[in-house]
């Protein structure tokens, strides 16, 4: 086996190329032992449900540098073409999870699957493209190709009898969606996942450090049921545009792959990015993970005219974090210079689906809300009539509070939305929330409902609190720290489109959603295992746990 120059790694350099900006390899040992004798088999996995955004690249730089690692064996076209044929001896895998989309609560419903798992595949293949990673070097696989044969199901068995519930709950829990009564489906994810790496025939496999849970839940039990335990590589989760996680969709800051050149520029432009501040940076993340590693001369350039110092060029991500933290590169020129790198990432891919063919796929994988509709508001991506996105929800300072002169039970509070005026807002907490912890505080308030007159005051709004029923115990709802009044609450993945004007009463939709709103077991609110939260973040309350909210 001959290695051209550029490629001929030494296994301490592949190691290094593995390794750089992962956060996490449980198993080093192994690996280094494999890269000592031969390459590394690996693969990736994604279940194909909501639509992929900029975030994805994050893992697709670090397929690159696996496939660098690859040693990249110089073949013979012969032996390319036999090696093509057999689809086998490729070192690095994508499988499309399209089973796990659907067994993660229908997030994918079934009648879409096989829609999704074709527009994932041409949008990984076209992002893939775009950074210049030669598609035939890869294996794709889709889950349900492989999922279902004898041997795999005879093994999904053989797991539920070696699996404790809690350890399968346990394993899910960073990944399946949560939800109040959870599915067994939820439960069979993760044992598919470990099986996965059995019948993939890999040595490893990458993923964010969502995953780990699953990773160490595979360690476990592949070899009780007498399979090798595998490697397994982690990606940090990359802070968001907004400055956080990026799995988050709050419209203004999500960039989709088919997003036109302007609006990404818009959205990079609105990205939480502050002078000085290096912490939480979803911008400088983006060069670090995405840019850096793709670069071609291994640079990246902040354009600047004359006058703000002319152009900066950095080749490793050290020196820009700390140039950006001196304020020597100021957000307003690191913006537009991160924009214009994603909009040359981007082209490529807005290119292969402007086509009606691609444009027909688009539509049947993510059909628009009109054509379909769900039975109920559970299902992913406005698919249904009844969304979250129909509440007005915002942050509101409690400006004053009152007992109602009449009613001994009911709080009158003056809160202030952000609005011309405070609102007025009748609650029925007087007997269960001390009137100090109200005063002044922030709360979370529904803001369309139509205005109610309680024992003669009009009520404007509504305070949400988590419940507890026994003993009864409230807690109003607090919007991350360094909120302020006025501030839009949504509901992650559904943030689209304006709320409703007005709640129409007959229609129910806040009671209908209210079902499916929880503080879960760590306090976060959340509507279908989607948390509700504000560009700052999460939603919480003080300290119930699996209650509802009211
Ligand atoms: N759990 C992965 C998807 C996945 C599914 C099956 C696998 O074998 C690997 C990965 C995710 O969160 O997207």
């Amino acid at each position: 086996m001959t290695t051209n120059a550029e490629n001929g790694f030494s296994p301490e350099e592949k190691l290094r190329l593995i390794k750089r900006n992962l956060q996490e390899v449980l198993g080093e040992a192994e690996l280094k032992k494999i890269l000592q004798e031969k390459d590394l088999k690996v693969y990736w996995g994604t279940a194909t449900t909501g639509r992929p955004h900029i975030a994805y690249f994050v893992p697709m730089a670090k397929i690159a540098d696996l496939l660098r690692a690859d040693c990249e064996e110089v073949l013979g076209e012969a032996e390319l073409k036999k090696i093509l044929l057999e689809g086998k001896d490729l070192k690095v895998t994508i499988l499309f999870a399209d089973l796990h989309a659907y067994l993660d609560n229908m997030k994918a419903p079934w009648e879409l699957l096989q829609h999704r798992a074709t527009y994932y595949e041409c949008l990984i293949k076209a992002m893939l493209e775009s950074i210049g990673v030669p598609l035939e070097k890869l294996k794709f696989v889709k889950g349900t190709d492989f999922q279902l044969s004898r041997e795999y199901t005879l093994d999904v068995y053989k797991l539920t009898s070696l699996v404790t519930e809690h350890d399968a709950k346990k394993a899910g829990a960073e990944v399946v969606k949560q939800v109040e009564h959870p599915l067994l489906s939820g439960m069979i994810y993760p044992l598919l996942q470990a099986l996965d790496e059995q019948h993939l025939s890999v040595d490893a496999q990458f993923g964010g450090v969502d995953q780990r849970k699953i990773f160490t839940f595979a360690e476990k039990y592949l070899p009780q049921l007498g399979y090798k335990k595998r490697i397994h590589l982690m990606n940090p989760m990359v802070p968001g545009l907004t400055g956080d996680k990026m799995s988050s969709s709050d419209d203004s800051s999500k960039i989709d792959l088919l997003d036109s050149e302007a609006q990404v520029k818009k959205k990079v432009k609105g990205a939480f990015c502050e002078e000085g501040n290096i912490s939480n940076n979803g911008v400088l993340a983006f060069v670090k993970y995405v840019i850096l590693p793709l670069s071609q001369n291994h640079e990246f350039v902040v354009q600047r005219s004359d006058d703000h110092g002319g152009d900066a060029v950095f080749t490793d991500f050290d020196a820009l974090e700390k140039a950006f933290e001196d304020k020597l590169v100021h957000p307003g020129d690191l913006k537009p210079a991160v924009a214009k790198c994603l909009n040359i990432l981007l082209e490529p891919v807005r290119r292969k689906f402007d086509t009606p063919e691609m444009k027909k796929l688009v539509s049947q994988a993510y059909p628009p809300p009109s054509k379909k509709k769900g039975p109920k508001g559970g299902a992913a991506g406005g698919e249904s009539e009844l969304s979250p996105s129909m509440l007005d929800l915002r942050v509101g300072r409690i400006n004053d509070v009152k007992v109602h002169a009449e009613a001994s039970a009911l709080y009158v509070q003056e809160v202030n939305l952000g609005e011309e005026k405070p609102r007025t807002v009748v609650s029925g907490l007087a007997q269960v929330v001390p009137l100090d912890d109200l005063k002044g505080r922030l709360g979370v308030f529904l803001c369309n409902l139509k205005p109610r007159t309680i024992q003669g005051t009009p009520s404007q709004a509504m305070l949400l609190c988590a419940a507890q029923e026994e003993p009864a115990k409230f807690e109003p709802l607090g919007p991350p720290e360094g909120s302020a009044p006025g501030d839009r609450v949504y509901i992650d993945d559904y943030a689209v489109g304006e709320p409703e004007a007005e709640l129409k009463p007959k229609k129910k939709i806040w009671e209908k959603l209210q079902v499916d709103l929880v503080a879960n077991g760590d306090s976060i609110v959340e509507w279908s295992g989607h948390q509700m939260k504000t560009k700052l973040g999460p939603v919480t309350c003080r300290s119930l746990k699996n209650v509802s909210i009211k």
